[in-house]
């Protein structure tokens, strides 16, 4: 398996052209720095023999060039690296969006506010990756074999302990860090994680936390939270600090060495003193190309982290499958079967549905009953194509579904899920969601045909009306009334609707029931229900008791045989 954070790289590979580039600009930064302190150590020791100044004519325009060439290298570097962690970042956001669309909604298993930190914050470590972390280790190798071998050239012995104070501030201190920062590191990114998610939930509860008299305990959770992260934060903050004063200490004692080598080679008459502030000052700048390095050691840590996060969240089993070569959707009414499904949701798990077979031909309205937790909804999720069958088979036209592409299916059979999603839009935008390009006339006509359209001209906005998070500015009627005239507009040749009066006072139940009668006249309808007013209507009811079919028949039928269906209306009555 290879490591996530190698997999996060191949996916910057097209913008490997100029990570290379703002490699080489960096390498050029560092040369840059070398070549400045060597020449002006050379200019100032030289001058101080005070030879003629055509002498040090070369050395004053060399060390302008070096000045002035770290800069724009220094700027170069900055704009590639970026450039290209920014383009890696634009590249990388979708390729993640397309690999999340599959898993929803059924195989999220994570808290909105955690997938919300993985999908956003753990995809910027691509940025860290190439800007904190590859760019200037890679740099940091060839600018310190770089600045070795000048020393080299000038003076070997002292090119040994350069190498070898390099490797130590550029490999020991490094790996001293990362082995400092791992625990923390991983505690402060799940300790982020909980914090999103626990901020997420607050706002996401927030009426029935304050309902329940639960905010205060549910804020100081947080807040505990929050100064645990920020513990953690200081924690790292101190590793990274203490690496630097290490770097310091390591490139300190590194130049004194070669200091006193380089000053008794001179004594004995072997250096001259002016090669002597060279290498001195080259040794000293050679140290610029390894101070980052203690910081990429916890940026590629926590890359790998957030890598290996996203990872678990991309990798989980997608739970429905694209065919290879997908069939071509039925024209026309289409015919739904389940023939024999079963359905569990882990391989250990009772069935939530077993051995279900069921018909839906064109026109057919089917209601589907049940205690809680019989399988109403995982039926309408396999329908909706949320998920598929762990046995038996979803027909559609005799073709198994998993012949179709997932979006035909969708486009074929739709409706209303359970717990409808109201977005922070206007009316309008919410309604147009189900018919992209809707004009004003067919979004009246639905808006009629599911009870709207006097409620929505009565506004002073009108279409234009803000609907508040989740729908917060419309009643329980009217969110469920919008998701019918979004079904009702999205016109899918079968119609799913999962408990579409959910929540409803009896008033609104009864009135929402009679539209989606009314509505759903000769059309193919799945009609999940715990509403026994709209029974009587179905051509087929079937009764579901832990997954399996109990009794299925019309209104009349059922009544006249014992059990669970007569019993509810028993006890209706
Ligand atoms: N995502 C899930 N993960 C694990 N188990 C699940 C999941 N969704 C449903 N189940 C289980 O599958 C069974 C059927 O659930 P389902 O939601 O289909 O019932 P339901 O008849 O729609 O219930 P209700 O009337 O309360 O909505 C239940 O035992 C439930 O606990």
């Amino acid at each position: 398996m290879t490591a996530p954070v190698v997999r996060l790289l191949r996916w910057t590979r097209p913008t490997r052209p100029t990570t290379t580039l703002a490699v080489l600009a960096g390498t050029a930064t560092v040369c840059c720095g070398v070549g400045l302190f060597a020449t002006a150590g050379w200019l100032i020791s030289r001058a101080a023999q005070h030879p003629d100044i055509a002498a040090l004519a070369v050395a004053v325009v060399a060390v302008r060039f070096f000045g002035i060439g770290r800069g724009v290298a220094r700027y170069a570097e900055r704009l590639l690296s970026h450039d290209a962690a920014m383009r890696s970042l634009a590249d990388v956001r979708p390729r993640v969006f397309a690999r999340l669309v599959p898993l929803t909604p059924a195989a999220l298993p994570l808290r909105s506010g955690d997938l919300l930190a993985r999908v956003v914050g753990d995809v910027d470590a691509v940025q860290d990756l190439l800007v904190r972390g590859l760019t200037p280790a890679v740099t940091a190798l060839l600018a310190g074999l770089a600045a070795t071998g000048l020393v080299a050239f000038l003076f070997p012995p002292a090119a040994v302990l350069l190498a070898a104070g390099l490797l130590l501030g550029g490999i020991g201190v490094p790996a001293l860090v990362a082995a400092w920062s791992r625990r923390s590191g991983r505690a402060a990114a799940e300790a982020q994680a909980r914090l999103s998610a626990d901020v997420a939930g607050i706002l996401d509860g927030a009426a029935d936390l304050l309902a329940a008299g639960a905010a205060p305990r549910a804020l100081a959770d947080a807040e505990a939270a929050g100064r645990h992260r920020s513990r953690l934060a200081a924690a790292l903050a101190r590793t990274g600090g203490a690496a630097v004063a290490l770097g310091v200490l390591v490139a300190g004692g590194t130049v004194w060495a070669v200091a006193g080598r380089a000053a008794s080679a001179t004594a004995r008459g072997e250096l001259d003193p002016v090669t002597l502030a060279v290498v001195l000052l080259a040794s000293l700048a050679a140290f610029e190309a390894v101070a980052p390095l203690p910081a990429v050691a916890v940026a590629l840590g926590a890359a790998g982290r957030s890598a290996t996060r996203l990872f678990d969240v991309l990798d989980a089993p997608i739970p429905v499958t694209e065919p290879g070569v997908p069939a071509e959707p039925p024209l026309g009414p289409v015919t739904v079967r389940l023939s024999g499904v079963g359905v569990r949701y882990a391989p250990e798990a009772p069935w939530a549905l077993d051995g279900v077979d069921l018909d839906l031909p064109p026109g057919r309205r089917v209601a589907v009953i049940g205690a809680s937790g019989s399988g109403k909804s995982t039926l309408a999720a396999l329908l909706f194509r949320f998920r598929d069958a762990d046995a038996g088979r979803v027909l559609l036209d005799g073709r198994d579904v998993r012949a179709f592409r997932t979006d035909d299916v969708r486009r074929l059979i739709g409706g209303i899920p359970a717990d409808p999603h109201v977005f922070a839009g206007t009316l309008q935008q919410n309604l147009q969601l189900a018919l992209p390009g809707a004009d004003v006339a067919q979004l009246e006509e639905v808006a009629q045909a599911a009870g709207l359209l006097d409620w929505i001209r009565s506004l002073p906005l009108g279409w234009s009306t803000p609907v508040g998070q989740r729908g917060s500015r419309m009643s329980g009627g009217q969110r469920q009334r919008l998701a019918l005239a979004q079904a009702l507009l999205a016109d899918p040749r079968v119609l799913v609707l999962d408990e579409p009066t959910a929540h409803l006072d009896p008033e609104s139940r009864t009135a929402v029931l009679a539209t989606i009668l009314t509505a759903t006249a000769g059309r193919t309808t799945l009609l999940v229900t715990h509403d026994l007013a709209a029974l009587p209507e179905m051509d087929e009811v079937v009764v579901l008791d832990a997954g399996r079919v109990a009794q299925r028949g019309t209104h009349e039928e059922l009544l006249a045989e014992a059990g669970f269906y007569r019993d509810v209306w028993a006890l209706e009555a």
